[in-house]
């Protein structure tokens, strides 16, 4: 099955999933020169509570937090969207290095990872629904860059050692995402995918334009988890990015001057 290596990885995707060609495919690389302040773009709003976190897994692809989205405690309201998300989960995308990682980059500035939060269309019924409509997800995208180490991350860092390998998970409870959020929510919004495979163009994307800050100490944690299941040949969880793909007439709007 699909993953990131050159045998299985984003070049090859589009054998068995052509919408890997499509025309709103996900990451891209956003120009801040080429974006379009929309005026009419509303702050986001994100209201988190600590006590729908659930627990916290390795998917074989990223580390995942999962939410329970069985009411609008956790939610995404305004900002570029209309009607009320539910947050379902977060996870992250990093590389084997700190000089790359993201999936979105910024005038060609790749950052050592990408936080998204992941939320769904509470106008369908469930988050599988959801995936599969044009307006059926909204990810909020983070950009970690090199700096000091971010003690928001320590709780989640702690708790890698119980989730080394694929199909491993953990209990994970109170944590709010919000603390993971920069201080500045401005964002770049388009309309966009899911990132790996099946790439549905379901999501609409508000990547921030501040950063959170992470440590090289702390990279090392996130490349320390496997991509591979226990007691199988360990196989670094590193590079879990797509690279940017084609704009094709896609117009990004800035929600900031
Ligand atoms: C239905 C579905 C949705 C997502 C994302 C939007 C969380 N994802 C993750 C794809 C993705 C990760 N980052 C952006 N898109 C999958 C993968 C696990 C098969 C399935
Ligand atoms: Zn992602």
């Amino acid at each position: 099955s699909w993953g990131y290596a050159p045998a299985n990885g984003p070049a090859k995707w589009g054998d068995s999933f052509p919408i890997a060609n499509g025309a709103r495919q996900s990451p891209i690389d956003i120009q801040p020169a080429a974006a379009s302040y929309d005026a009419g773009l509303k702050p986001l709003c994100l209201k988190y509570d600590a006590s729908t976190c659930l627990e916290i897994l390795n998917n074989g692809h990223s580390i995942q937090v999962t939410f329970l989205d069985d009411s609008d405690k956790s939610t995404l309201t305004d900002g570029p969207i209309s009607g009320v998300y539910r947050l379902k989960q977060f996870h992250f995308h990093w590389g084997g290095a700190d000089d790359r990682g993201s999936e979105h980059t910024v005038d060609g500035t790749k950052y050592a990872a990408e936080l998204h939060l992941v939320h769904w269309n509470t106008k369908y019924a469930s988050f599988g629904e959801a995936a599969s409509k044009p307006d059926g997800l909204a990810v909020v995208g983070v950009f970690l860059k090199i700096g000091d180490a971010n003690p928001k991350l320590q709780k989640l860092l702690d708790a890698f050692d119980g989730i080394k390998t694929k199909g491993t998970q953990t209990s994970f409870a109170n944590f709010d995402p919000t603390t993971l959020l920069p201080g500045c929510l401005d964002y770049w919004t388009y309309d966009g995918s899911l990132t790996t495979p099946p790439l549905l163009e379901s999501v609409t994307w508000i990547v921030c334009k501040e950063t959170i800050s992470v440590s090289s100490d702390q990279m090392a944690k996130f490349r320390s988890l496997l991509f591979s299941v226990q007691g199988e040949a360990e196989c670094c969880m590193v590079d879990n990015y797509r690279p940017p793909q084609p704009l094709k007439g896609r117009s990004v709007r800035a929600s900031f001057k």
